[in-house]
């Protein structure tokens, strides 16, 4: 079973990956995320016939954070459809770090750049319908316990507590975005949605399956249900590929070349088209806030399965 994909090899890439751990640092800014044990690292490959390989840290919790900014932005394109989202968050990198509020500003219209930046992500939380933040916040949950197959996915609660107390900089995001037009529904709500769906708890097995779900084109092939339209995984992959490692995307896509997004707990959700999903998890981050180990382990998974997609 599985001989294509090693398991000598998925702990060779664990190994490489391992040695880089004291070369990163765990987020402080969300002082929760700073109690994270910066040694640990998990991988998990999930193939289409959803059997698992597993190396390492893959079955401890960790929070979503900028992971979830995709599927916030499946559940915004399912309900508004893409010309209603796109009306409001662009299309484009920045080259700028995930919280910058400089091209706000300065790039006419005032609508952020991308969907997966804080502010794109802040005004996609402003799109999702729903009657109160529970209700909205319920439509990203179910999708994520439909792909993950666990129906317990929930919110952790310290972590949300955790950033609200601390999350000014996206405070002010989200007050610049209302003013500017581009968020029209109520800042405090939009922004606790987005609190809680950056701290939706998951492990590197449960993101290994997502990412799977999005290889197939949001076709779960576990329950033969098809997600998401397949128009809107293309959307996301192309996302991932273009902005989904913050500033190092092009970096990224040169040395790796798989789409991915990354997240400031230290996850990876990477997703090779139609062969895998790959779940990591290493909390020491680089300076652009991507898991350290989990890029240098990332690229050699990729040379030697030849994972590249172009
Ligand atoms: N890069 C990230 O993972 C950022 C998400 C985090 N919740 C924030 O808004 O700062």
């Amino acid at each position: 079973m599985n001989n294509q994909y090693d398991q000598k090899q998925l702990e060779a890439a664990w190994s490489t990956g391992k040695a880089f751990v004291d070369r990163g640092r765990v987020a402080a800014y969300i002082p929760e995320l700073a109690k994270q044990d910066p040694g640990q690292l998990g991988v998990s490959v999930c193939l289409p016939d959803g059997t698992f390989l597993n190396t390492g840290d893959t079955d401890v919790c960790f929070t979503l954070q900028s992971i979830s900014k995709l599927f916030s932005l499946i559940v915004a394109l399912c309900q508004n459809g893409p010309d209603e989202v796109f009306s409001r968050v662009g299309k484009e990198p920045t080259g700028d770090p995930f919280n910058s509020i400089i091209k706000l500003e300065t790039i006419k219209p005032h609508k952020p750049l991308n969907p997966m930046i804080n502010a794109g992500a802040i005004a996609v939380a402003g799109m999702i319908q729903g009657k109160g933040v529970e209700e909205r916040l319920d439509s990203i949950l179910d999708l994520l316990r439909k792909m993950t197959g666990n129906p317990d996915i929930r919110v952790n609660e310290e972590v949300y507590g955790s950033e609200k107390k601390t999350a000014d900089r996206n405070r002010a995001l989200a007050w610049f975005l209302k003013d500017s037009g581009v968020l029209t529904a109520d800042v405090d709500e939009t922004l606790d949605l987005y609190f809680r769906h950056c701290a939706i708890e998951v492990t590197a097995q449960e993101v290994a399956r997502m990412g799977m779900v999005l290889a197939a084109d949001g076709f779960d092939r576990c329950t033969g249900e098809q997600l998401f339209p397949q128009a809107i995984a293309r959307i996301c992959k192309t996302f991932m590929v273009t902005c989904g490692m913050y500033n190092a995307s092009g970096e990224f896509a040169i040395d790796v070349g798989i789409p991915a997004k990354s997240g400031v707990a230290g996850g990876i959700l990477a997703t090779v088209p139609h062969r895998m999903g790959i779940g990591v998890f290493g909390p020491a981050l680089d300076d652009k806030g991507n898991s350290v180990a989990g890029v240098k382990l990332l690229e050699q998974l990729s040379r030697e399965w030849k994972l590249g997609i172009f």
